[in-house]
């Protein structure tokens, strides 16, 4: 199947689609995206199409991946039965409140916004957590602080994230003002797919809205006592730019679990574990054995010892996320 059709690449089909299908498939089915999913419904958009159509694939065991919000169908022609899942190039997970679950939030993203606020509620951990997902996914973060029109720092806010990583993209933004929002046009040209990502209250739907130039998602007051978001959207979908770009809002999170995210972990933290190479032991765990180079590292002002501790503490939930994990795929 070749991907000419100008309505399919605006949703973002590309040749790493087109590729998997095979010509007999193209002959039965049509390729769609998946917009929204619902209880037991998914809101597919294909070629001048829209269908509400069955998550269900028959043949599919329970462990195997669902349709969630970005990924990319064959639908039969005749029955309107989804047939299969493409390969997808990239699928946000996260783990749910219950530890032994994974939760897809996303599939086939482009650019990822990391949104926080520049408020109490900013915290470089966070952001940190979010970047380890990013890499990990293989995904082009943007960190984007909101409520700029908050604090009379915004600079320091974005020195801080930028400090986290060298090169990293930051931008500060009033999410209110479309003036302000415009920068981010950048990363939503047509057929773009932007996932944003971020805590609760932190403004993700705002900016929705601002750059739809649109009111149409519920936003809501935060308890103006402790900025605490509260949870406004619930249903993860995606929203169209008049540019041509998607956007994909995901429901209030609390607190992002890692679940099996080593690679992202060693990426955002690779001077750590390059200095740890030098230690005595190759199993150090940088705690008060000889020769640990870390320590010695943080001792020396090198390193960090905040950052050392956010290290451990995302290395130790992602290593029992992981070995959940695989207890369960055994
Ligand atoms: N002053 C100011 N307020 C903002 C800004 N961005 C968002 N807000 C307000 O912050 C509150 C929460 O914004 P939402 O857009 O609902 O936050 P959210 O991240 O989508 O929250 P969830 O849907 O719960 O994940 C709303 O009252 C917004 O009007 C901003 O840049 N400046
Ligand atoms: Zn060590």
């Amino acid at each position: 199947m070749k991907s000419t059709d100008e309505s399919l690449e605006e949703l973002g089909w590309t040749d790493f689609f087109s590729e998997q299908v095979s010509a007999e498939e193209a002959e039965q089915c049509h390729p769609v995206r998946v917009m929204a999913v619902h209880r037991g419904k998914i809101a597919v958009t294909g070629a001048g199409l829209q269908h509400s159509v069955t998550p269900y694939i028959p043949g599919a065991l329970p462990s195997d991946d669902h349709p969630t919000v970005g990924d990319w169908l064959l639908i039969d022609n005749a029955t309107l039965q989804p047939t299969r899942v493409l390969r997808r190039l990239n699928l946000f997970k996260r783990r749910a409140g219950d530890r032994h679950k994974e939760q897809m939030i996303a599939a086939n993203v482009d650019t990822l916004f990391i949104v926080a606020s520049c408020n109490q509620d900013f915290s470089v951990a966070r952001l940190e957590r979010y970047l380890v997902l990013a890499r990990d996914v293989g995904v082009n973060p943007v960190v984007v602080l909101t409520k700029t029109d908050l604090t009379e720092t915004p600079d320091a806010f974005a020195a801080a994230a930028r400090a986290i990583e060298p090169g990293l993209q930051v931008e500060t933004v009033n999410g209110r003002d479309p003036a302000s929002a415009a920068c981010l046009a950048a990363w939503c040209g047509k057929g773009k797919t932007v996932a944003l990502l971020g805590s609760s209250g932190v403004g993700k739907s705002t900016l929705v809205n601002t750059l739809r130039g649109s009111d149409s998602i519920a936003t809501q007051a935060i308890r103006a006592s402790d900025d605490t978001g509260r949870h406004t959207t619930t249903v993860r979908e995606m929203h169209r730019l008049d540019r041509g770009g998607w956007l994909l809002d995901t429901p209030g999170m609390r607190e992002l679990q890692l679940s099996d995210a080593a690679a992202g972990i060693s990426e955002i933290f690779d001077d750590f574990l390059l200095v740890a190479q030098r230690c005595r032991f190759s199993n150090c765990s940088h705690g008060s054995e000889p020769g640990c180079a870390v320590q010695a590292a943080i001792a020396e002002g090198m390193l960090t010892s905040e950052r050392f501790n956010r290290w451990r503490q995302l290395a130790a939930e992602d290593s029992v996320a992981a070995a959940y994990l695989a207890k369960r795929r055994r």
